[in-house]
């Protein structure tokens, strides 16, 4: 059902949170949000790491109640090696509406130095729209510094957060 139909019907407002880090290292590609960023180290993961999508499914299983993205994918089984995060993202906006509900928007913000977030965010945007099923104006991408401290300050790794709502039928 789409969004402005669940309303209609009293449908439940659910919001969902993910967090999520990996490592930066020699030799990976870096890809964020769906997206393929040209910068000098690329994330360490059994699949292709990206921080931002991955923080984003623990959001919208969290709104379902759904457990995390290692109950639907569990972690280093050989089928996700190297795998596509896009499929993690459209899996759990597929349990969305599996279950007659919708995503009404979702955001997430990326901790890192470097590389620069912004120049990207409306690709990145545009991207996760895309594997939601959603319009991109409900689709959110920020960044931060953590003004060089900690193990993203000294560029050892990148972290994600992520917040989602989800309209859910009541009961479900
Ligand atoms: N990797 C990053 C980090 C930050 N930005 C942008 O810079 C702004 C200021 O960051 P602070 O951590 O100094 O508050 C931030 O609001 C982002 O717009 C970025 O693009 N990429
Ligand atoms: C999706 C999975 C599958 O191996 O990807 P990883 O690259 O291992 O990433 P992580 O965020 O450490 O854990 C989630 C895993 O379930």
């Amino acid at each position: 059902m789409d969004l402005k139909s669940l309303i209609a019907t009293g449908a439940l407002p659910r919001v969902g949170t993910g967090f999520d880090v990996h490592a930066l290292a020699e030799g990976r590609k870096l890809i964020l949000c769906g997206v393929e960023i040209p910068h000098d180290k690329g994330l360490a993961g059994h699949s292709d790491a990206d921080v931002g999508i991955h923080a984003l499914c623990d959001a919208l299983y969290g709104a379902m109640a759904e457990g995390d993205i290692g109950r639907h994918f569990p972690p280093g089984e050989a089928t996700w090696k190297d795998a596509d995060s896009a499929r993690f993202l459209r899996h759990a906006a597929g349990l969305v509406a599996h279950k007659g509900g919708a995503i009404a928007n979702a955001d997430v913000t990326l901790i890192c130095e470097r590389p620069k977030i912004t120049p990207h965010a409306p690709e990145m945007r545009a991207r996760l729209a895309e594997l939601m099923g959603i319009p991109i104006d409900r689709v959110s991408v920020k960044a931060t510094t953590s003004e060089r401290l900690g193990f993203t300050g000294r560029g050892e790794g990148i972290a994600a957060q992520a917040a989602a709502m989800v309209l859910l039928p009541l009961g479900s």
